[in-house]
């Protein structure tokens, strides 16, 4: 595909509820090392919703139009004159935040620690729904043949759930509750599967969401109760036969009442780990953390590795990440793409590239949330 010629298609998002597609330039390679992949598709997250719906995250505010979308798989058009480790074809999955590699947490290897981190579709920073994207090739994974471009646009929340789990340590044999059956929890549960978990229970208040999870790869389910917290743990502990509590609790929900009842389902000398990103404080059981030891841990984007083991887990068979795909849409179908996320009528929706011939455009909804 010859950029110049193609149209670089974007999907911004000018401010709340107010989006468009407009025809950006190609960008142009910015260092050697670079690479231009061409977009074939990208999932959508959480977070891209929260910007369509607020105009913000936290103190990451749209003050310009900004592109959407951070979760993409694409073909390497054109190679940097230094960029060693792809060529022109091969399929990437993006890891779509960029550290300045210079700073304390960058040389110490926790490079998501960044304070310069520029990160797709995090304000000020464009995002990957657009034709053409640059990135330096070591943040573009090349996908085994085995591994689809479909899939590859996975790999990203798939990355977000392979660090919480390792931030975890989940070992084999271990108990583990996933508080939460959206996308991210659904992963988590995957992954810590995978890890060896001999127990793996999902915990969400959408009882659809339970029978995906137990399908997909929970060894229990449970559907939380508007009860308090000690007590939902209690049932929670009895309904999973953990009497003396979990390995490890996850949460990647961010709501208080699941992080509440985390602490108390975690066992005495246990992990707890938080995920999910909801209200920036709340009430916490800080009493239940001292007295049991608990070791509690957030977890924040993906580091050194995780992408890496991402491919590995699909690529072995170990996490199927095609089952949360519950359709895919061609490009200018983006924004019914973010409504039918935020009804919560799809598991995790594709969006092809603006430059992608789609047969399976406006497929059929198959992963029901
Ligand atoms: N730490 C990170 O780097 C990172 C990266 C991506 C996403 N996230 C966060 O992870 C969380 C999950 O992401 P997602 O895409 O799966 O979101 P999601 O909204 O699809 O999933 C959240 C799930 O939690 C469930 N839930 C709500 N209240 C609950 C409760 N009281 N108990 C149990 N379950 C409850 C919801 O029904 C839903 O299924 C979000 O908070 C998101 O912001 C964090
Ligand atoms: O998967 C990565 C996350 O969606 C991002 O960190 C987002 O929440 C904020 O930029």
């Amino acid at each position: 595909m010859d950029p110049k010629s193609a149209s670089n298609l974007s999907f911004i998002l000018n401010k709340p509820h107010d989006v468009q597609f407009s025809d950006r330039p190609v960008p142009s390679l910015q260092s050697s090392h670079d690479v231009l992949v061409a977009i074939n598709y990208t999932g959508i997250c959480g977070s891209d919703v929260h910007y369509w719906e607020h105009g913000a995250i936290g103190h990451f505010v749209v003050k310009d139009p900004m592109v959407l979308g951070h979760e993409s798989a694409g073909t390497v058009i054109q190679v940097g004159p230094e960029v060693k480790t792809l060529k022109t074809g091969d399929r990437v999955a993006l890891e779509p935040g960029y550290p300045c590699r210079r700073c304390q947490p960058c040389l110490s290897g926790k490079y998501n620690l960044c304070p310069e981190m520029r990160f797709a579709a995090t304000p000020p920073y464009d995002g990957t729904l657009t034709g053409f994207w640059v990135a330096p090739a070591d943040f573009c994974y090349k996908l085994p043949d085995n591994v689809s471009l479909q899939e590859g646009a996975l790999i990203e929340p798939l990355a977000v759930a392979v660090h919480i789990v390792r931030q975890a340590v989940v070992t084999p044999g271990q108990s583990v509750i996933v508080m939460g059956a959206g996308p991210v929890g659904l992963l988590c549960a995957a992954v810590a599967r995978a890890f060896g978990a001999s127990k793996v229970v999902s915990v969400d208040i959408v009882e659809s969401k339970l029978a995906f999870a137990k399908s997909f790869c929970s060894t229990h389910t449970y559907i939380s109760q508007r009860v308090p917290a000690e007590q939902n743990a209690a049932n929670i502990r009895k309904e999973a036969d953990l009497p003396e509590g979990a390995d490890v609790v996850i949460d990647a929900s961010g709501a208080e009442p699941s992080i509440q009842t985390s602490l108390h389902a975690v066992r005495t000398g246990g992990t707890y780990v938080q995920g999910g990103m909801g209200k920036s404080d709340i009430t916490f059981p800080i009493m239940a953390m001292c007295i049991k030891e608990v070791t509690a841990k957030g977890s924040f984007r993906y580091g050194s590795g995780d992408y890496k083991l991402a491919i590995e887990l699909v690529a072995s068979g170990k996490v199927d990440v095609k089952k949360l795909v519950s359709g895919i849409v061609a490009f200018k179908e983006a924004e019914d793409a973010f409504k039918k996320v935020k009804q919560g009528e799809v598991i995790k929706i594709l969006i092809a590239g603006p430059n992608e011939k789609l047969e399976q455009a406006g497929a059929a909804v198959t992963a029901k949330a």
